[in-house]
């Protein structure tokens, strides 16, 4: 870990790893909602991050978008980037993008207008024109309404689409924009079965091309997406309380305890 870090610019992926948290601690009022939390994200990663309410799983994602900022700990992006140190903006430019809960697409506009405003950068303007798009713009958004399985929606009002499709399109989004870490925080929450298993197939295609942090519930959705392999971690009280594939999270007599029930 290089000593010097920057506070502006794109991440380093030299020592193959996205995302590095040291005991990070946030303290609201008195009340530890981060208590230590450590833990890193590999470059290309699908990391799922689990743990009942109030662990501090939406806290993390506040601190690594800069939107909390926590009284003590290492953030790192890449090797290089100091996200303790950066605003908002930054970090957001640096290549992070995070998916809320709810969908904030613009309902008014069609599909591929909220992602021709994506690409621009900027949500509030409202006048980027599809003409304005260059070629390699226009091919980039095609196959983001692929990837997001929006292609037959292109011209349909957001308005009208349903819940998992608008979630789909809001993940289309942030991947205009081409992010190099997605966070996303439930992002299954009120779907369809069926809509849950193309969001598990939608994530396991991005894996290796974007690193992912994902905050979900659904057990049988992390289920999905750990597989045999990938690693899930689960928070507690502001900190890892297990950490390993799913089958050994599942079995852990902790976890069992505090989150999954007997
Ligand atoms: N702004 C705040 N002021 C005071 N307390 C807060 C604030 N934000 C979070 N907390 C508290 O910190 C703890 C951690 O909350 P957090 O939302 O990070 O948990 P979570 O793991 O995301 O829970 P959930 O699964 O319910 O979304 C909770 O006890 C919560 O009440």
């Amino acid at each position: 870990m290089l000593t010097q870090h920057a506070t502006s610019g794109e991440p380093i992926f030299n020592q193959g790893v996205a995302l590095y948290v040291e005991d990070l601690k946030v303290s609201f009022d008195g009340f530890q909602a981060l208590g230590g939390l450590s833990f890193t994200v590999g470059v290309g990663e699908l990391r799922c991050i689990i743990g009942p309410n109030g662990a501090g799983k939406t806290t993390m994602m506040d601190c690594l978008t800069g939107k909390t900022r926590p009284d003590s700990g290492r953030i790192y992006f890449g090797s290089n980037l100091d996200l303790r140190r950066m605003s908002e903006t930054n970090i957001a430019r640096s290549g992070i993008g995070r998916k809320f809960q709810k969908p904030t697409v613009f309902e008014a506009l069609t599909v591929y207008e909220n992602l021709e405003l994506a690409l621009a950068g900027d949500r509030r303007a409202r006048f980027a024109m599809r003409a304005r798009l260059s070629a390699d713009q226009r091919q980039r958004l095609d196959e983001v309404l692929a990837t997001v399985h929006l292609k037959d929606e292109r011209d349909r009002t957001a308005g009208l689409l349903s819940h998992g499709q608008k979630q789909w399109l809001e993940i289309g989004m942030l991947l205009a924009q081409d992010p190099k870490l997605l966070l996303l925080d439930e992002p299954v929450a009120g779907m369809t079965d069926e809509e849950t298993e193309r969001t598990a197939e939608l994530f396991l295609s991005l894996e290796g091309k974007h690193s992912l942090v994902v905050v979900e519930h659904d057990m049988s959705f992390v289920g999905t997406l750990a597989g045999q392999h990938r690693t899930v971690t689960c928070l507690h009280q502001g900190k890892v309380l297990a950490e390993g594939t799913m089958a050994a999270v599942q079995s852990d007599e902790q976890v069992i305890e505090v989150y999954l029930g007997r």
